[in-house]
């Protein structure tokens, strides 16, 4: 069995690699209403933060302005210890390479093997696209990404085309792709949503043991209460674009959380 891909975490990485002030973001121009209303936050070095809320509350929306993918409109973010939003497009692109995604919707390069897929996860370092083909990466990559495969169990899929996986397979191959990456913070959108609920469990659990296992900080949204108690060391929830709960989850049980979702818009 290969050992895990460790990812090589630099000696003066800040004890608190995400930090969040007062993030204020609107769609529109200055007089559209504001989706995140000034949204604080600190999350630790190797944390799991579980991100609650219902449909709309804006989760996906503070996850993608963490690393700038929707330009905040007021506020600051702190990542990894750069000042993101001073950062121009190659501070950006470097800050970014040190950061996994995985969504809801996997994104695999569908005409290509899983193979590839995980190779391309490797893109940030290895430069060139052409890199990252199976057929012409180098053989360090190739057993690499081969590695990463076994984390997820699926090293007998690496020949088969993206396309014709399982939605389970295919967000492992995700997860398989963003440990290639060796990131330090991972962040996961739903990345579970599209799986029924055997398959959330069993690819949430190795998701979160393999984040875990590598002390990369984790910030993922949910809609599975359950999932955010047994995954997170933390619980962050927002109402309308506004924190309404920050609290660890040893001092949360599930019916606490409940009032998060009064209004009648949960799904
Ligand atoms: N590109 C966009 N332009 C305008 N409004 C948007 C855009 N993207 C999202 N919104 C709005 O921002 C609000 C927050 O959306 P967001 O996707 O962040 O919510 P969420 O908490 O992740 O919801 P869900 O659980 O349904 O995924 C919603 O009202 C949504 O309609």
């Amino acid at each position: 069995m290969p050992g895990p891909v460790v990812t090589e975490v630099p000696a003066d990485r800040p004890a608190t690699v995400c930090a969040v002030d007062r993030l204020v973001l609107r769609f529109g121009g200055r007089g559209s209403p504001a989706i995140l209303k000034g949204v604080s936050l600190v999350i630790a070095d190797g944390e799991a933060v579980a991100v609650l809320g219902s449909n709309g509350a804006g989760k996906s929306t503070l996850l993608r302005c963490l690393p700038r993918l929707l330009e905040p409109s007021e506020g600051s973010v702190s990542l990894l210890g750069e000042d993101v939003m001073s950062l121009r497009r190659a501070g950006l692109r470097r800050l970014r390479s040190r950061i996994g995604f995985v969504f809801q919707r996997h994104n695999l390069s569908t005409r290509l093997s899983v193979l590839s897929n995980v190779i391309h996860g490797a893109h940030g370092r290895a430069g060139a696209l052409r890199a990252c083909h199976q057929a012409l990466a180098p053989q360090e990559l190739r057993e690499e990404a081969m590695d990463c495969l076994a984390q997820v169990s699926l090293t007998d899929l690496a020949g088969r085309r993206a396309d014709q996986l399982s939605g389970g397979q295919s967000q492992r191959v995700a997860i398989a792709r963003a440990l290639m990456q060796r990131p330090e913070i991972m962040i996961a959108d739903e990345p579970v949503a599209s799986l029924d609920p055997s398959s959330a469990e069993e690819v949430m659990d190795l998701f979160a043991r393999l984040m875990r296992e590598r002390g990369i900080t984790l910030i993922f949204t949910s809609h599975h209460l359950k999932h955010a108690l047994a995954y997170g060391d933390r619980v962050v929830a927002l109402k309308a674009g506004l924190v309404v709960e920050d609290k660890p989850t040893a001092r949360l049980r599930e019916q606490d959380l409940d009032w998060i979702y009064d209004s009648n818009d949960r799904t």
